[in-house]
């Protein structure tokens, strides 16, 4: 089994726990309920130089374990927001990435920012417990859904008002990704099948994706440098997890890579 397919079970198995103690029919009343989304497709886009930054609340990860203890995910979210960042990212998936939606909660509640809840979305229901949660934009992982899911999903999201960030990792699923019309695409540069990081695949794939979609590039920024080759190879958007939580000034880092890659856009 793939370690995708293993996150996915475990996730599910959550999934079906916080059905019985909250039923679809109360959070669809507490999605209607929650305050206007905000628009992240435009917060992406907007940035006139330089390139967006989607900074990640992210404690660990299946591929380098435990990365940083966040004690305060709202005050983290803080600093990124003063940092400069566009979209804060909440990890929501508990049992690899130690994410939970409370930690989304608490970061709803301490920035201004469009919020991406970073979940494997495999059920209607997170979409909808996305919305209830004040998230402005979800995950689908292309790899993860079928073409069918994949677009009654995206279709959800934005009748709910939100967008969705349509990951990719291969040719074929950038293919699947623009046929369905997704208008947020991301690149990751780590396979979630094997975990393996491979930069090389972000400039092919980035080359297929239309000029309207706002490309994003996830994964593997460890430094400028890395954002620099991602803005030059096409990138509008960094999302960036590890080189964040693991340093001691976050709000500095995001604003040092908010700026860098200004003059290479063009
Ligand atoms: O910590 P990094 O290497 O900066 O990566 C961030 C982000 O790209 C990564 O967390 C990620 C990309 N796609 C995902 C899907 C699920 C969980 C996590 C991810």
């Amino acid at each position: 089994m793939s370690v995708l397919d293993d996150i996915i079970l475990g996730v599910r198995e959550d999934l079906d726990a916080r059905k019985i103690l909250l039923p679809l029919e109360e959070v669809r009343i507490l999605a209607e309920q929650a305050p206007a989304p905000r628009n992240a497709y435009a917060a992406l886009a907007a940035q006139a130089e330089g390139v967006s930054v989607i900074a990640e609340v992210k404690r660990k990860s299946p591929s380098k374990g435990e990365l940083s203890a966040i004690q305060d995910p709202a005050e983290l979210a803080a600093a990124y927001e003063r940092g400069g960042a566009s979209v804060i990212s909440v990890l929501t998936e508990e049992r690899r990435f130690g994410g939970s939606l409370a930690d989304l909660d608490a970061v709803r509640a301490a920035v201004n920012l469009p919020i991406l809840r970073k979940d494997f979305t495999v059920d209607e229901y997170q979409i909808w417990e996305a919305r209830a949660h004040g998230a402005d934009l979800i995950l689908l992982i292309v790899a993860a859904l079928d073409d069918a899911t994949l677009a009654s999903f995206l279709e959800l999201t934005e009748e709910l008002g939100m967008h969705a960030l349509v990951e990719t990792h291969t040719a074929e699923e950038v293919q699947r990704a623009v046929a369905v019309g997704a208008r947020i695409i991301g690149v990751n540069v780590r396979n979630l099948k094997t975990l393996d990081i491979d930069r090389s695949v972000f400039p092919v794939l980035a080359g297929l994706i239309p000029s309207g979609a706002v490309v994003v590039a996830e994964s593997g920024v460890r430094d400028i440098s890395d954002v620099e080759s991602y803005v030059a190879q096409g990138a509008r958007a960094v999302l960036v997890g590890e080189a964040l939580v693991s340093h001691s000034n976050p709000e500095a880092t995001v604003g040092e890579f908010t700026r860098a890659g200004a003059a290479l856009r063009h």
